[in-house]
């Protein structure tokens, strides 16, 4: 199927001289770059030397502790090698532009499917995710070219009826985005005001009216999901037999003028591993072949909604390309968000990864699939090769499963049932439920050569290690108008826990065979195995973090000193690589036009899940490794609440969070911040130490200063949002017992 279209667009190219794309280095900060990468090696020579010939003369004299400079010295190698791992992408940034009136004329682009998971009717508003497939419906595309499935893991009725709503709404809705050209296709955007560049047609009288009679059907369709959900039971079913509804437009005839619309839940018994939204992707790649079996699938999350209808159309540029189309996988854009505050304070908008850190990726071989939003080849997923009728169905089952029909949706001239006869159809839906049930993936290789891959819970990740190891490569393209907007984690609550989710995750992958640092080198590119190593393992931060939240202040209280003195020379080299990797990431973060405060916020957030969420994620990847622990995906709340909201919007931290998270937090800050008052004191009352602590002294005031949120919250807020009493004394003890434990450790 997929080769059929790669041969139209051959042939297209042929006659037309004009790029459909091009790629442009990013010269300047190219050189930056590489500069910054040079002279910040030297200095960590440098302080490595310092390092290793102050703990050997610290061993053989023993005039002081050695266990503190060890200590330090392994948090210092940490973060150097994450360091040297994240320097990869900085290596070659690139930016892309399209031209999508180069495309050939409809008849000749490919099909599309959207592939749109929800797993949780009370995390994941109905309203919401009709919202985000209302939004498919709507994309600027050939309309009997794209169809749009729903997989509802939490297998509710709830939002199968809402559904049948969206189809309703979206007969009325696609058509007038459609005559008045309008550009926020995602209704409830469109309504709120949330993009503001929709040219309202003022003069024309017949728009104005047109536009109050739809927003009044659309208050309506909203009135009637949030009724449904209310009404109906919503909590996950996790025992039932697969549902796949089409719902076809039953108005006409011949042509599809609205795109097809199916739902499928798949079926789920509680002694069946279902495998998360890896799982619930596959369900719906075999669901698919049947149906449309497209050769591209746009993949989204239910909350991320279309919010530029051209984005098919930028991605074909790219996949239309006779030069690079062979071997191009995926087309990916980066998550954008509605709901970030003018302070983001939880730095949700994981700025750095979709500016920087992915298109430097892109000038390698393309970055992760992690971030979703992708126009991805069907292909890529079953890594075959050309299917000829003639091919040994026997052995094609073993690989992918007992029905036949799916093995003959491989097949280069495979028609899918939609266009055929009424017959045919029932039968291929009767079929779609078999794909949709337990049993259909037992002793095949689906989610381990096949489709997406079970390794871990960040699929996506895993999932594009093992596309890019094979001769795929992939292209990120950033456009102006965001392409997709999701719903972001608006307090601190969700945030630890997505990011322990993540961590876990990765570090499953980075503890495993797949360890890109060794499964990478001779499979792909060494930088971009370098880039995948970095994503994988850069959560082992908390040991350097942990260290240097509690050797320096310890210190100070034990009267220990870990730091050159400032007359020492290598002083400098300390005060350079603090200074220089500031202004380095100032300077990024410049470049890609956030304010300075974002620094701050990016430093602080780091610093916070470093504590928590890496050190609690990295510990479940390793009791998953030795069978102790079980792996978990707790969808990410996005249900918005008001009070929340206005906290996020002034720029002030929700601390409404499990003492898991909240006591390390706690203790740390303030062991610093009595670190730094000893620190004060002492240089008071012995003038002629200072020299001798400052280093100390400073960085358990950068400590106690990043922490500043949390001891107010402990300390000065009242409201909601504050850290309680009851957790301010469990830290208490905690930070008492680390004071005891670690003056017997720095004492050493
Ligand atoms: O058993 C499950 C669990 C989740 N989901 C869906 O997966 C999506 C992502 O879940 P979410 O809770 O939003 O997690 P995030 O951490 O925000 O998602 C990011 O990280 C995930 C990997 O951990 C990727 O799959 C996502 O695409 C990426 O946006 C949502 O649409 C869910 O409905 C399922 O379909 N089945
Ligand atoms: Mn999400």
């Amino acid at each position: 199927m997929f080769r059929v279209w790669t041969t139209m667009a051959l042939q297209m190219m042929n006659s037309s001289s004009h790029p459909l794309h091009l790629c442009h280095l990013k010269k300047s900060t190219l050189i930056i770059n590489r500069l910054y990468i040079l002279f910040h090696s030297i200095a960590l020579i440098l302080l490595f030397s310092f390092r290793i010939s102050s703990i050997l003369t610290l061993f053989h004299s023993k005039n002081q502790p050695f266990i503190p400079h060890l200590l330090i010295f392994i948090s210092e190698l940490t973060l150097s090698f994450i360091w040297i791992l994240s320097q990869s992408f900085l290596w070659r940034p690139v930016t892309r532009t399209v031209f999508p009136e180069r495309l050939p004329g409809d008849d000749q682009l490919p099909p599309i499917d959207v592939f749109i998971c929800t797993a949780d009717p009370r995390a994941e508003p109905p309203l919401g995710v009709m919202n985000t497939v209302i939004s498919a419906m709507a994309l600027n595309y050939p309309a009997e070219k794209l169809s749009v499935y729903l997989s509802d893991d939490g297998g509710c009725p709830v939002t199968l009826e809402a559904m049948r709503e969206a189809l309703k709404f979206a007969k009325m809705w696609v058509p007038f985005c459609n005559k008045y050209g309008v550009k926020t296709i995602c209704p409830e955007a469109y309504f709120t005001g949330r993009e503001v560049d929709d040219e309202v047609m003022v003069d024309s009288l017949e728009f104005g009216a047109e536009q109050r009679r739809i927003k009044e059907e659309y208050e309506s369709f909203a009135l009637k999901v949030t009724k449904i959900s209310e009404s109906g039971s919503c909590i996950s079913n996790k025992d039932h037999s697969p549902v796949v509804e089409v719902m076809v437009d039953e108005g006409t005839n011949d042509e599809r003028k609205m795109p097809l619309l199916v739902y499928v839940s798949r079926e789920k018994r509680p002694s069946h591993p279902h495998h998360f939204k890896a799982g619930a992707l596959n369900a719906l790649l075999r669901v698919s072949s049947l149906l449309s079996n497209s050769p591209y699938i746009l993949g989204l999350d239910c909350d991320m909604y279309c919010n530029d209808k051209n984005s098919a159309r930028q991605a074909m540029c790219f996949h239309l390309d006779p030069n690079i189309s062979p071997s191009l996988a995926f087309v990916q854009f980066p998550q954008t968000f509605h709901n970030i505050s003018k302070h983001d304070i939880y730095e949700s908008t994981l700025r750095c990864l979709f500016t920087t850190l992915w298109s430097g990726m892109d000038g390698i071989k393309g970055p992760c699939l992690s971030g979703t939003c992708y126009y991805l080849k069907r292909e890529a997923l079953y890594e075959l090769p050309l299917i000829q009728e003639d091919i040994n169905l026997k052995e094609l089952k073993q690989c992918f499963g007992s029905s036949n029909e799916f093995i003959r949706s491989l097949y280069k001239k495979y028609n899918a049932k939609l266009d055929n006869e009424k017959d045919l159809f029932d039968e291929s839906l009767q079929e779609t439920k078999h794909l949709a049930s337990c049993e259909y993936e037992y002793g095949t290789k689906w989610g381990n050569e096949v489709g997406f891959r079970y390794f871990s819970v960040t699929e996506d990740f895993i999932t594009s290690i093992t596309i890019h190891c094979k001769h795929w490569f992939s292209v990120y393209y950033m456009p102006s108008r965001p392409s997709f907007m999701g719903s972001c984690t608006m307090n601190l609550n969700d945030l630890l826990i997505q990011g322990t989710r993540w961590t876990a995750g990765l570090m499953e992958v980075g503890l495993s065979r797949f360890c890109p640092l060794i499964y990478g080198p001779s499979r792909m590119p060494i930088l971009q195995s370098f880039c995948y190593a970095w994503m994988a393992l850069c959560h082992i931060g908390f040991i350097s973090l942990w260290i240097l939240a509690t050797i320096p202040p310890l210190s100070l209280l034990n009267d220990i000193t870990v730091y050159p003195k400032v007359t020492n020379p290598f002083f400098l080299v300390f005060l350079y690589v603090f200074v220089l990797s500031n202004l380095q990431h100032m300077r990024e973060i410049h470049s890609t036009g956030a304010s300075l405060l974002t620094w701050k916020h990016e430093q602080r957030v780091w610093m916070m899940k470093a504590i928590t969420s890496y050190l609690y994620g990295s510990t479940h990847a390793v009791m998953e490794k030795l069978g102790v622990k079980e792996a978990n995906f707790l969808p990410t709340n996005k249900v918005i609440n008001e009070d929340e909201v206005k906290l996020h919007q002034m720029g002030i931290y929700n601390f409404q969070t499990s003492s898991m998270f909240l006591v390390p937090l706690c203790s740390l800050v303030t062991l610093n911040l009595l670190g730094f008052v000893v620190g004060i004191i002492r240089t008071v009352f012995h003038k002629e130490c200072i020299d001798e602590i400052l280093v100390q002294t400073f960085l358990a005031f950068y400590v106690a200063l990043m922490g500043y949120p949390v001891l107010e919250g402990m300390m000065l807020r009242k409201d909601k949002g504050r850290i309680t009493p009851t957790v301010s004394c469990y830290s208490l003890i905690f930070t008492v017992f680390i004071l005891s434990f670690g003056k017997l450790l720095v004492t050493y």
